[in-house]
């Protein structure tokens, strides 16, 4: 590919050196440069082809970086990196030790705020705008870009309400492409789609209506139009909006056409844009698609069932309930707080509530789950996804704190299914009924069972289980992370000395189960794939201690720092739970 203009830019400053007119071939050049690298290396497309002129407006009309740039969520970003500085490493992007996959302050002085979350660009650009004001400096601008489906979200409009009181030098550009990752949904969207084809009265714009300046809707594919909205905004005072049509994916055909597929594809071919990907016939279930799939086989049985998903139907692999109970399951957009407490509605109606929520974004909901599930006792049931290491999304996206966070809540059952069939069985247990709300965590991928869907069995809550015998030390996992553990233990030369146990779950802990583990065993390795700071280990650490064993106790799991991206198997071996780790730990003990 030639990049014919693109390989002389290193900074915006070069890219100010062009004329106008040669806007066009850069964003050509930038969209050609996006594609030919996620082909290979993967990532996230739709969205920054979709922002392609936009970025490179922003870079050429404002002074970035003493102009701030705060991207929403920041899947979008790549042109941006791209255009800063950053295209010659671009092919490290998502890679351990490359590029992160999204804005972060520590990788370059354009990426003014760290994200991965969607909906803090307002609040943040804000803070930013009123630092600006309180140190006199007047000129300075300060630019959130936002999504469609992030604008929605609860702390999106927070920032906007606030902002709307005050007369900060903010800019709001709203991206609107009708999508998320699945569709956008809600009111707002019907809202915004009215304003484009012009239904909507201009006295009804809810937008002017929080004291905004208001431009738009402009096709955001258009340099003219969007230069001059940003020349008639700049004119006024206070906080301003720019409403900007783009589409998902534009310049792939393939992405335009297949917006959810495409917005992070997995390899694909560059110039058909034809997925790379395998026939998946043959390999073991994702975890998501146990999870959805099962639900659809209890929802078939017992109409009180309903689905939550805040946003990520396709990711959580709800859609099957969705297409299947229409009335029964909802995608209520990016509204992790609303999800958890519209499940506590519904479950104080005795309906069976699984809401299902990535372990990084349920973060959100925390006093949600306090407040409004556990204090009450509501029975919900959290469906925890992406537990433990996620992979090349990174240190925004590890689910590694949710044992941590929830061990903490009175009420709250844990549960660690450590295969399809113990997750499976777990989503039927709960679905006949608990007396108190239950999260069940699993990870991002595939298990390891072609025939995982066996008849249903009940499951006895707070029940551990011994997998493998051993006389010398034992080993217990929590949750999916067993396989790294059976692995070391398959390639161990003194494998009769170590027993396997698996917590099944973190609360209640099991602990007749480890008390017969403490009085057998000098040694007790916990393995889990969360953080090791008030983690399941050291909840067994808390436990031998109160009933006063003496086994010497080592716990493994993440470290006391953030670990940023990289496949999931590299990232294990870093943090020390890998099976080749594993085993290693075990040598040290053994010899
Ligand atoms: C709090 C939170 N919930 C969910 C997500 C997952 N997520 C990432 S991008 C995205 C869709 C964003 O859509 P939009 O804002 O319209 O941007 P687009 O992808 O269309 O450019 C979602 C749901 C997230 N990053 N953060
Ligand atoms: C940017 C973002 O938050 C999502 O696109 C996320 O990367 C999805 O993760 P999964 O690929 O695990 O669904
Ligand atoms: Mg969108």
């Amino acid at each position: 590919m030639a990049l014919r203009l693109l390989q002389n830019i290193n900074s915006p400053k070069d890219l100010k050196q062009l004329h106008k007119k040669d806007l066009l071939q850069v964003a050509q050049e930038l969209r050609e440069f996006i594609i030919d690298i996620v082909a290979t290396k993967e990532g996230h497309l739709g969205a920054s082809l979709g922002v392609v002129e936009l970025t490179i407006a922003l870079h050429y009309y404002f002074q970035t970086p003493q102009d701030l740039l705060v991207w929403d969520v920041g899947h979008q970003a790549y042109g941006h990196k791209i255009l800063t500085g950053r295209r010659d490493i671009f092919e490290t992007n998502r890679k351990l030790n490359g590029l992160s996959g999204f804005p972060k302050r520590d990788e370059s002085e354009y990426d003014t705020f760290g994200v991965g979350h969607s909906s803090t660009s307002i609040s943040a650009a804000l803070g930013m705008a009123i630092a600006s004001k309180l140190d006199g400096n007047l000129k300075k601008n300060h630019i959130a870009v936002i999504g469609d489906a992030s604008i929605a979200s609860g702390m999106a409009f927070e920032g906007l309400n606030h902002a709307g009181v005050t007369n900060a030098n903010l800019w709001v550009i709203l991206n609107d492409n009708a999508i998320g990752i699945d569709p956008s949904v809600g009111a707002l969207k019907e809202y915004l789609s009215k304003s484009k084809i012009g239904v909507k009265p201009k006295q009804d714009n809810m937008i002017e209506a929080l004291n905004f300046h208001y431009s738009g809707p402009i096709d955001g594919h258009d340099f003219e139009a969007i230069f001059e909205a940003f020349e008639k905004l700049e004119k006024v005072e206070g906080p301003k909006f720019l409403h900007i049509i783009t589409k998902k994916g534009k310049g792939l055909q393939q992405a335009e056409e297949n917006q959810v597929t495409y917005h992070a594809p997995g390899k694909f071919d560059k110039i058909t844009g034809e997925l790379l990907s395998k026939g998946n016939e043959k390999l073991p279930p994702k975890f998501q698609d146990v999870f959805g799939l099962t639900l659809v086989e209890l929802a078939k049985n017992n109409k009180q069932i309903i689905g939550i998903t805040p946003a990520m139907p396709t990711g959580s692999s709800l859609k099957y309930m969705m297409k299947e109970f229409p009335d029964r399951a909802f995608d209520v957009g990016i509204a992790e707080q609303h999800a958890v407490t519209l499940a506590a509605g519904l479950a104080t109606q005795n309906k069976i509530v699984f809401c299902t929520i990535y372990s990084t974004f349920l973060q959100r909901a925390y006093d949600q789950l306090i407040h409004d599930v556990a204090l009450q006792n509501l029975p919900v049931i959290f469906c925890i996804d992406r537990a433990g290491l996620v992979g090349e999304d990174g240190a925004t996206h590890h689910g590694v704190f949710d044992i941590a966070y929830l061990r903490c809540i009175p009420n709250l059952i844990i549960a660690t299914p450590s295969d399809e069939i113990e997750l499976r069985n777990i989503l039927y247990t709960a679905s006949l009924g608990l007396e108190k709300p239950i999260g069940i965590r699993y990870p991002r991928g595939r298990g390891t069972k072609l025939d995982w869907q066996r008849e249903f069995k009940k499951l006895t809550i707070g029940r551990g289980k011994q997998l493998k015998k051993g006389n010398k030390i034992a080993i217990i996992s929590i949750g999916t992370i067993k396989i790294e553990v059976e692995k070391a233990l398959d390639e161990l030369s003194h494998s009769e000395e170590v027993a396997h146990y698996d917590l099944g779950f973190v609360k209640p802990l099991d602990e007749k189960l480890l008390t017969k583990i403490f009085k057998k065993y000098e040694t007790v390795i916990t393995v889990e794939d969360g953080v090791i700071s008030g983690g399941a280990g050291e909840a067994i650490l808390a436990f031998a201690h109160q009933n006063e064993f003496t086994s010497k106790i080592i716990t493994l799991g993440i470290p006391d720092e953030f670990i940023e991206q990289g496949a999931t198997q590299e990232l294990r071996v870093l943090v020390g739970i890998s099976a080749k780790r594993i085993q290693q730990k075990i040598e040290e003990v053994l010899t």
